[in-house]
Protein backbone atom coordinates (compact mmCIF):
# COMPACT_ATOMS: atom_id res chain seq x y z
CA UNK A 1 0.00 0.00 0.00
CA UNK A 2 1.49 2.88 -1.09
CA UNK A 3 1.31 6.10 1.24
CA UNK A 4 -0.64 8.65 -0.37
CA UNK A 5 -2.02 11.23 2.90
CA UNK A 6 -0.76 13.99 4.42
CA UNK A 7 -1.65 15.97 7.55
CA UNK A 8 -1.37 19.83 7.08
CA UNK A 9 -1.11 21.65 10.30
CA UNK A 10 -1.65 25.86 10.29
CA UNK A 11 -0.21 26.68 13.94
CA UNK A 12 -1.17 30.10 14.52
CA UNK A 13 -0.55 32.01 18.29
CA UNK A 14 -3.00 30.46 19.67
CA UNK A 15 -5.05 28.30 17.43
CA UNK A 16 -4.39 25.16 15.22
CA UNK A 17 -6.07 24.35 11.91
CA UNK A 18 -5.29 20.87 10.94
CA UNK A 19 -6.49 19.13 7.59
CA UNK A 20 -6.02 15.47 6.60
CA UNK A 21 -6.09 14.76 2.80
CA UNK A 22 -5.77 11.99 0.37
CA UNK A 23 -3.32 13.43 -2.15
CA UNK A 24 -5.19 10.73 -4.94
CA UNK A 25 -7.96 12.96 -5.43
CA UNK A 26 -7.06 15.37 -2.80
CA UNK A 27 -10.25 14.91 -0.91
CA UNK A 28 -10.60 16.03 2.36
CA UNK A 29 -10.66 13.03 5.23
CA UNK A 30 -11.25 15.26 8.86
CA UNK A 31 -10.20 19.16 9.52
CA UNK A 32 -10.25 20.47 12.34
CA UNK A 33 -9.07 23.82 15.04
CA UNK A 34 -8.06 23.77 18.27
CA UNK A 35 -8.48 27.22 19.62
CA UNK A 36 -7.75 29.09 22.73
CA UNK A 37 -4.91 27.14 24.14
CA UNK A 38 -3.23 28.10 27.18
CA UNK A 39 -6.58 28.95 28.33
CA UNK A 40 -8.74 27.15 30.61
CA UNK A 41 -11.72 27.05 27.81
CA UNK A 42 -9.87 25.32 25.20
CA UNK A 43 -11.67 24.00 22.49
CA UNK A 44 -11.25 21.43 19.88
CA UNK A 45 -13.66 20.95 17.14
CA UNK A 46 -13.25 18.09 14.53
CA UNK A 47 -14.48 17.11 11.46
CA UNK A 48 -14.24 13.91 9.54
CA UNK A 49 -15.75 13.24 6.33
CA UNK A 50 -19.38 13.31 5.88
CA UNK A 51 -19.77 15.69 8.58
CA UNK A 52 -20.78 14.47 12.27
CA UNK A 53 -18.34 17.35 13.65
CA UNK A 54 -16.91 16.52 17.81
CA UNK A 55 -16.37 19.21 20.11
CA UNK A 56 -15.00 19.45 23.30
CA UNK A 57 -14.05 22.08 25.36
CA UNK A 58 -11.61 22.24 28.60
CA UNK A 59 -8.17 23.38 29.36
CA UNK A 60 -5.48 22.53 26.74
CA UNK A 61 -2.00 24.00 28.22
CA UNK A 62 -0.15 24.34 24.98
CA UNK A 63 0.79 23.52 21.10
CA UNK A 64 2.28 20.37 22.27
CA UNK A 65 -0.73 19.35 24.06
CA UNK A 66 -3.54 20.64 21.30
CA UNK A 67 -1.11 18.23 18.64
CA UNK A 68 -1.39 15.46 21.03
CA UNK A 69 -5.42 15.85 21.35
CA UNK A 70 -5.53 16.16 17.64
CA UNK A 71 -3.59 12.86 16.98
CA UNK A 72 -6.14 11.07 19.60
CA UNK A 73 -9.44 12.65 18.24
CA UNK A 74 -7.45 11.62 14.25
CA UNK A 75 -6.95 7.95 15.67
CA UNK A 76 -11.03 7.61 16.83
CA UNK A 77 -11.91 7.94 13.15
CA UNK A 78 -8.98 5.12 12.15
CA UNK A 79 -6.89 8.02 10.50
CA UNK A 80 -4.55 7.92 13.20
CA UNK A 81 -0.78 9.32 13.44
CA UNK A 82 0.70 5.93 13.30
CA UNK A 83 -0.85 4.92 9.99
CA UNK A 84 1.03 3.54 7.16
CA UNK A 85 -0.77 5.54 4.62
CA UNK A 86 0.66 8.74 5.47
CA UNK A 87 3.16 9.94 3.64
CA UNK A 88 4.21 12.90 5.23
CA UNK A 89 3.10 16.32 7.50
CA UNK A 90 2.98 19.70 6.12
CA UNK A 91 3.55 22.91 7.90
CA UNK A 92 2.71 26.60 7.31
CA UNK A 93 5.30 28.72 8.78
CA UNK A 94 4.64 32.10 8.75
CA UNK A 95 8.30 33.69 8.21
CA UNK A 96 10.75 32.48 5.97
CA UNK A 97 12.74 35.43 5.30
CA UNK A 98 14.88 35.21 2.26
CA UNK A 99 16.28 31.83 3.00
CA UNK A 100 13.46 29.79 1.53
CA UNK A 101 11.69 30.78 -1.37
CA UNK A 102 10.09 26.70 -1.85
CA UNK A 103 8.56 24.41 0.25
CA UNK A 104 11.65 22.53 2.12
CA UNK A 105 11.87 19.63 3.66
CA UNK A 106 12.40 20.19 7.55
CA UNK A 107 15.83 19.31 9.13
CA UNK A 108 18.09 20.50 11.86
CA UNK A 109 18.85 23.21 9.97
CA UNK A 110 15.88 24.54 8.74
CA UNK A 111 14.69 24.64 12.26
CA UNK A 112 17.35 26.46 13.64
CA UNK A 113 16.62 28.92 10.63
CA UNK A 114 12.88 29.46 11.31
CA UNK A 115 14.19 29.92 15.23
CA UNK A 116 16.52 32.58 14.02
CA UNK A 117 13.39 34.51 12.66
CA UNK A 118 11.47 34.30 15.44
CA UNK A 119 12.23 38.15 16.54
CA UNK A 120 10.67 39.43 12.41
CA UNK A 121 7.79 36.89 13.22
CA UNK A 122 7.38 37.28 17.05
CA UNK A 123 3.57 36.09 17.32
CA UNK A 124 3.90 33.11 14.36
CA UNK A 125 7.35 31.25 14.08
CA UNK A 126 7.01 30.67 17.54
CA UNK A 127 3.84 28.77 17.46
CA UNK A 128 4.78 27.22 13.81
CA UNK A 129 8.12 25.80 15.31
CA UNK A 130 6.43 23.54 18.73
CA UNK A 131 3.81 22.29 16.02
CA UNK A 132 6.93 21.12 14.02
CA UNK A 133 8.77 19.53 16.98
CA UNK A 134 5.59 17.93 18.31
CA UNK A 135 5.07 16.17 15.02
CA UNK A 136 8.33 15.04 14.55
CA UNK A 137 8.08 13.56 18.17
CA UNK A 138 4.99 11.78 17.30
CA UNK A 139 6.83 10.45 14.17
CA UNK A 140 9.91 11.00 13.43
CA UNK A 141 10.21 8.40 10.67
CA UNK A 142 8.20 10.53 8.32
CA UNK A 143 9.57 14.26 5.98
CA UNK A 144 7.65 17.09 7.34
CA UNK A 145 7.88 19.70 5.10
CA UNK A 146 7.83 23.79 5.58
CA UNK A 147 5.72 25.90 3.57
CA UNK A 148 6.12 29.27 4.03
CA UNK A 149 3.51 32.45 3.69
CA UNK A 150 6.86 34.26 2.80
CA UNK A 151 7.73 32.38 0.31
CA UNK A 152 5.70 33.70 -2.59
CA UNK A 153 6.61 37.06 -2.06
CA UNK A 154 10.04 36.22 -2.81
CA UNK A 155 9.79 37.50 -6.68
CA UNK A 156 8.91 40.88 -5.78
CA UNK A 157 11.56 43.57 -7.48
CA UNK A 158 13.69 45.20 -5.04
CA UNK A 159 11.77 48.33 -6.02
CA UNK A 160 8.98 46.73 -4.15
CA UNK A 161 10.56 45.07 -1.37
CA UNK A 162 12.87 47.91 -0.27
CA UNK A 163 12.25 50.48 2.21
CA UNK A 164 13.75 53.69 1.74
CA UNK A 165 16.11 53.48 4.66
CA UNK A 166 19.72 53.70 5.15
CA UNK A 167 20.51 50.29 2.76
CA UNK A 168 23.54 49.27 5.15
CA UNK A 169 21.47 49.36 8.14
CA UNK A 170 18.72 47.59 6.40
CA UNK A 171 21.02 44.98 5.38
CA UNK A 172 22.55 44.51 8.54
CA UNK A 173 19.18 43.92 10.32
CA UNK A 174 17.53 41.46 7.75
CA UNK A 175 15.03 45.02 6.96
CA UNK A 176 13.01 44.35 3.79
CA UNK A 177 9.57 44.09 2.98
CA UNK A 178 8.98 39.77 2.86
CA UNK A 179 5.10 39.88 2.61
CA UNK A 180 3.13 37.23 4.54
CA UNK A 181 -0.05 34.81 3.34
CA UNK A 182 1.86 33.85 0.12
CA UNK A 183 0.04 30.52 0.04
CA UNK A 184 -3.20 32.07 -0.10
CA UNK A 185 -2.12 34.79 -2.34
CA UNK A 186 -0.82 31.77 -4.97
CA UNK A 187 -3.50 29.32 -4.53
CA UNK A 188 -6.03 32.43 -5.03
CA UNK A 189 -4.09 34.40 -8.13
CA UNK A 190 -4.25 30.61 -9.94
CA UNK A 191 -7.63 29.76 -9.15
CA UNK A 192 -8.90 33.64 -10.33
CA UNK A 193 -6.99 32.41 -13.56
CA UNK A 194 -9.07 29.27 -13.80
CA UNK A 195 -12.12 30.83 -13.01
CA UNK A 196 -11.40 32.87 -15.72
CA UNK A 197 -10.73 30.15 -18.11
CA UNK A 198 -6.81 31.72 -18.75
CA UNK A 199 -3.58 30.45 -17.79
CA UNK A 200 -1.76 32.18 -15.27
CA UNK A 201 0.79 33.93 -16.93
CA UNK A 202 -1.69 35.51 -19.20
CA UNK A 203 -3.54 37.39 -16.57
CA UNK A 204 -2.94 40.64 -14.08
CA UNK A 205 -5.22 39.90 -10.51
CA UNK A 206 -5.01 41.81 -7.50
CA UNK A 207 -5.92 39.24 -4.44
CA UNK A 208 -7.72 40.74 -1.63
CA UNK A 209 -7.25 38.36 1.33
CA UNK A 210 -9.22 39.44 4.26
CA UNK A 211 -8.95 37.35 7.37
CA UNK A 212 -8.32 38.64 11.07
CA UNK A 213 -4.70 39.06 9.56
CA UNK A 214 -5.34 40.90 6.16
CA UNK A 215 -3.31 41.57 3.10
CA UNK A 216 -3.55 42.66 -0.66
CA UNK A 217 -0.94 41.59 -3.50
CA UNK A 218 -0.57 42.27 -7.30
CA UNK A 219 0.32 39.73 -9.12
CA UNK A 220 1.68 39.88 -12.66
CA UNK A 221 1.14 36.52 -15.12
CA UNK A 222 1.39 34.61 -11.94
CA UNK A 223 4.32 36.23 -9.80
CA UNK A 224 3.78 38.34 -6.73
CA UNK A 225 5.25 41.90 -8.19
CA UNK A 226 4.14 43.86 -4.95
CA UNK A 227 2.17 43.17 -1.17
CA UNK A 228 0.92 44.78 1.45
CA UNK A 229 2.68 43.31 4.06
CA UNK A 230 6.11 43.90 5.07
CA UNK A 231 8.84 43.07 7.52
CA UNK A 232 6.31 41.47 9.77
CA UNK A 233 2.50 40.80 9.07
CA UNK A 234 1.50 44.54 10.92
CA UNK A 235 2.02 46.75 7.55
CA UNK A 236 -0.68 47.69 4.95
CA UNK A 237 -3.89 46.88 5.75
CA UNK A 238 -6.47 47.65 8.52
CA UNK A 239 -6.93 44.48 10.00
CA UNK A 240 -9.14 42.51 13.42
CA UNK A 241 -6.54 44.15 15.53
CA UNK A 242 -3.56 45.13 13.97
CA UNK A 243 -3.29 48.98 12.64
CA UNK A 244 -1.49 48.42 9.41
CA UNK A 245 -0.08 51.59 7.75
CA UNK A 246 0.51 54.26 9.74
CA UNK A 247 3.60 57.26 10.13
CA UNK A 248 6.05 55.15 11.79
CA UNK A 249 7.29 58.21 14.03
CA UNK A 250 3.31 57.46 16.01
CA UNK A 251 6.37 54.86 17.52
CA UNK A 252 8.51 57.52 18.91
CA UNK A 253 5.73 59.63 19.76
CA UNK A 254 4.28 57.12 22.11
CA UNK A 255 7.65 56.64 23.55
CA UNK A 256 8.25 60.22 23.98
CA UNK A 257 5.38 61.47 24.78
CA UNK A 258 3.30 58.95 26.23
CA UNK A 259 6.09 56.79 28.09
CA UNK A 260 5.08 53.50 26.96
CA UNK A 261 7.78 50.80 26.14
CA UNK A 262 8.40 48.62 23.36
CA UNK A 263 6.57 46.00 24.25
CA UNK A 264 3.60 48.06 25.20
CA UNK A 265 3.52 49.74 21.66
CA UNK A 266 4.42 46.56 20.27
CA UNK A 267 0.97 45.12 21.61
CA UNK A 268 -0.69 48.10 21.20
CA UNK A 269 -0.19 48.00 17.99
CA UNK A 270 -0.51 44.17 16.80
CA UNK A 271 -3.30 43.07 19.26
CA UNK A 272 -5.15 46.31 20.54
CA UNK A 273 -5.55 48.52 17.33
CA UNK A 274 -7.41 47.49 14.04
CA UNK A 275 -10.98 47.04 13.74
CA UNK A 276 -10.87 46.14 17.82
CA UNK A 277 -9.03 48.77 18.53
CA UNK A 278 -11.28 51.28 16.57
CA UNK A 279 -15.03 50.00 17.68
CA UNK A 280 -13.76 46.99 20.25
CA UNK A 281 -15.08 44.31 17.86
CA UNK A 282 -12.54 42.84 15.61
CA UNK A 283 -15.34 40.47 13.68
CA UNK A 284 -17.00 41.66 10.48
CA UNK A 285 -20.37 39.94 11.42
CA UNK A 286 -20.71 42.05 14.76
CA UNK A 287 -19.69 45.59 13.38
CA UNK A 288 -22.17 45.03 10.25
CA UNK A 289 -24.60 44.15 12.91
CA UNK A 290 -23.78 47.38 14.97
CA UNK A 291 -23.58 49.55 11.89
CA UNK A 292 -26.63 48.49 10.91
CA UNK A 293 -28.39 49.71 14.04
CA UNK A 294 -26.84 53.09 13.53
CA UNK A 295 -23.89 52.43 15.28
CA UNK A 296 -21.47 55.41 14.66
CA UNK A 297 -18.08 54.08 16.02
CA UNK A 298 -18.73 51.05 14.15
CA UNK A 299 -19.39 52.78 11.24
CA UNK A 300 -16.46 54.73 11.24
CA UNK A 301 -14.45 51.49 11.85
CA UNK A 302 -15.55 49.76 9.09
CA UNK A 303 -15.04 53.38 6.83
CA UNK A 304 -11.22 53.39 7.80
CA UNK A 305 -10.79 49.68 6.71
CA UNK A 306 -12.26 50.52 3.70
CA UNK A 307 -10.45 53.94 2.69
CA UNK A 308 -7.39 51.95 3.71
CA UNK A 309 -8.70 48.80 1.06
CA UNK A 310 -9.36 51.21 -1.70
CA UNK A 311 -6.00 52.45 -1.34
CA UNK A 312 -4.34 49.21 -2.00
CA UNK A 313 -6.95 48.54 -4.58
CA UNK A 314 -5.86 51.73 -6.25
CA UNK A 315 -2.21 51.31 -5.56
CA UNK A 316 -1.85 47.81 -7.19
CA UNK A 317 -3.82 48.79 -10.64
CA UNK A 318 -1.10 51.53 -10.97
CA UNK A 319 1.27 48.90 -10.12
CA UNK A 320 -0.36 46.50 -12.54
CA UNK A 321 -1.31 49.03 -15.56
CA UNK A 322 -3.22 46.41 -16.40
CA UNK A 323 -5.64 44.33 -14.73
CA UNK A 324 -7.75 41.54 -15.47
CA UNK A 325 -9.32 41.13 -12.16
CA UNK A 326 -9.68 41.38 -8.59
CA UNK A 327 -10.23 38.56 -6.16
CA UNK A 328 -11.88 38.52 -2.59
CA UNK A 329 -11.03 35.80 -0.05
CA UNK A 330 -10.92 34.47 3.32
CA UNK A 331 -13.70 35.37 6.03
CA UNK A 332 -14.02 38.50 5.57
CA UNK A 333 -13.62 38.76 1.81
CA UNK A 334 -15.76 35.56 1.32
CA UNK A 335 -18.62 36.50 3.12
CA UNK A 336 -18.80 40.29 3.65
CA UNK A 337 -20.97 41.62 0.41
CA UNK A 338 -21.11 45.05 1.83
CA UNK A 339 -16.92 44.84 2.36
CA UNK A 340 -16.76 43.91 -1.48
CA UNK A 341 -20.08 46.14 -2.59
CA UNK A 342 -17.97 49.53 -0.42
CA UNK A 343 -14.72 48.72 -1.70
CA UNK A 344 -15.26 48.94 -4.92
CA UNK A 345 -17.69 51.97 -5.02
CA UNK A 346 -16.92 54.45 -7.19
CA UNK A 347 -14.24 52.88 -9.34
CA UNK A 348 -16.35 52.43 -12.08
CA UNK A 349 -14.12 54.83 -14.33
CA UNK A 350 -11.60 52.33 -13.63
CA UNK A 351 -13.35 49.86 -15.12
CA UNK A 352 -14.80 48.27 -11.63
CA UNK A 353 -18.35 47.87 -10.49
CA UNK A 354 -19.90 45.04 -8.80
CA UNK A 355 -23.38 43.70 -9.92
CA UNK A 356 -25.39 43.62 -6.28
CA UNK A 357 -27.51 40.55 -6.68
CA UNK A 358 -24.54 38.13 -8.12
CA UNK A 359 -22.72 39.64 -4.45
CA UNK A 360 -25.54 38.31 -2.36
CA UNK A 361 -24.94 35.30 -3.96
CA UNK A 362 -23.64 32.97 -0.72
CA UNK A 363 -21.61 29.91 -2.37
CA UNK A 364 -18.32 27.75 -1.57
CA UNK A 365 -17.59 28.26 -5.04
CA UNK A 366 -15.22 30.95 -6.71
CA UNK A 367 -17.46 33.25 -8.71
CA UNK A 368 -18.09 36.54 -10.45
CA UNK A 369 -19.84 39.09 -9.14
CA UNK A 370 -18.95 41.83 -11.34
CA UNK A 371 -21.72 43.05 -13.96
CA UNK A 372 -21.43 40.38 -17.85
CA UNK A 373 -19.84 43.78 -19.67
CA UNK A 374 -17.42 44.87 -16.92
CA UNK A 375 -13.97 45.72 -18.41
CA UNK A 376 -11.97 44.12 -14.97
CA UNK A 377 -13.72 40.97 -13.28
CA UNK A 378 -14.44 41.05 -9.71
CA UNK A 379 -14.54 37.76 -7.95
CA UNK A 380 -14.79 36.27 -4.49
CA UNK A 381 -12.24 33.31 -4.67
CA UNK A 382 -12.33 31.12 -1.38
CA UNK A 383 -8.99 30.24 -0.13
CA UNK A 384 -7.83 26.99 0.68
CA UNK A 385 -4.51 27.29 2.47
CA UNK A 386 -4.42 23.83 3.86
CA UNK A 387 -4.88 22.23 0.48
CA UNK A 388 -2.05 24.46 -1.44
CA UNK A 389 -0.06 23.16 1.67
CA UNK A 390 -0.58 19.34 1.18
CA UNK A 391 -0.44 20.03 -2.46
CA UNK A 392 2.93 21.41 -2.04
CA UNK A 393 4.24 19.13 0.24
CA UNK A 394 3.58 16.18 -1.76
CA UNK A 395 4.81 17.01 -4.85
CA UNK A 396 7.54 17.37 -3.21
CA UNK A 397 7.84 14.38 -1.23
CA UNK A 398 6.96 12.08 -3.99
CA UNK A 399 9.44 13.42 -5.99
CA UNK A 400 12.24 12.83 -3.22
CA UNK A 401 10.17 9.21 -2.97
CA UNK A 402 10.34 8.16 -6.54
N1 LIG B 1 -20.37 35.63 7.47
C1 LIG B 1 -19.41 36.53 7.69
N2 LIG B 1 -19.61 37.84 7.43
C2 LIG B 1 -18.68 38.75 7.66
N3 LIG B 1 -17.45 38.47 8.13
C3 LIG B 1 -17.18 37.20 8.39
C4 LIG B 1 -18.12 36.15 8.19
N4 LIG B 1 -17.53 34.99 8.55
C5 LIG B 1 -16.28 35.28 8.95
N5 LIG B 1 -16.06 36.61 8.87
C6 LIG B 1 -14.84 37.35 9.23
O1 LIG B 1 -13.71 36.54 8.93
C7 LIG B 1 -12.76 36.62 9.99
C8 LIG B 1 -11.94 35.35 10.06
O2 LIG B 1 -11.35 35.14 8.81
P1 LIG B 1 -10.29 33.96 8.57
O3 LIG B 1 -9.86 34.03 7.17
O4 LIG B 1 -10.87 32.68 9.06
O5 LIG B 1 -9.16 34.48 9.52
P2 LIG B 1 -7.85 33.86 10.14
O6 LIG B 1 -7.41 32.75 9.20
O7 LIG B 1 -6.93 35.01 10.17
O8 LIG B 1 -8.24 33.35 11.50
C9 LIG B 1 -13.63 36.85 11.23
O9 LIG B 1 -12.91 37.53 12.22
C10 LIG B 1 -14.76 37.71 10.69
O10 LIG B 1 -14.38 39.07 10.76
C1 LIG C 1 0.72 36.30 8.56
C2 LIG C 1 -0.62 36.50 9.16
O1 LIG C 1 -1.06 37.60 9.36
O2 LIG C 1 -1.32 35.40 9.41
P1 LIG C 1 -2.76 35.30 10.08
O3 LIG C 1 -3.71 36.02 9.17
O4 LIG C 1 -3.02 33.81 10.12
O5 LIG C 1 -2.64 35.93 11.43
MG1 LIG D 1 -5.91 32.96 7.81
Amino acid sequence: MSATRVLVLNSGSSSVKYQLLDMRDSSRLAMGLVERIGEQSSRLKHTPQGGGSREWTGPIADHDAALKAVAEELAKDGLGLDSPELAAIGHRVVHGGKTFTEPTVIDEAVLAEIERLIPVAPLHNPANLTGIRTARALRPDLPQVAVFDTAFHTTMPESAARYAIDVETADAHRVRRYGFHGTSHAYVSRATAKLLGKAPEDVNVIVLHLGNGASASAVRAGRCVDTSMGLTPLEGLVMGTRSGDMDPAVIFHLMRVGKMSTDEIDTLLNKKSGLIGLCGDNDMREIRRRVDEGDEQAKLAFDIYIHRLKKYIGAYYAVLGQVDAIAFTAGVGENAAPVREAAVAGLEPLGLAVDDALNAVRSDEPRLISPADARVAVAVVPTDEELEIATQTYALVGEESN
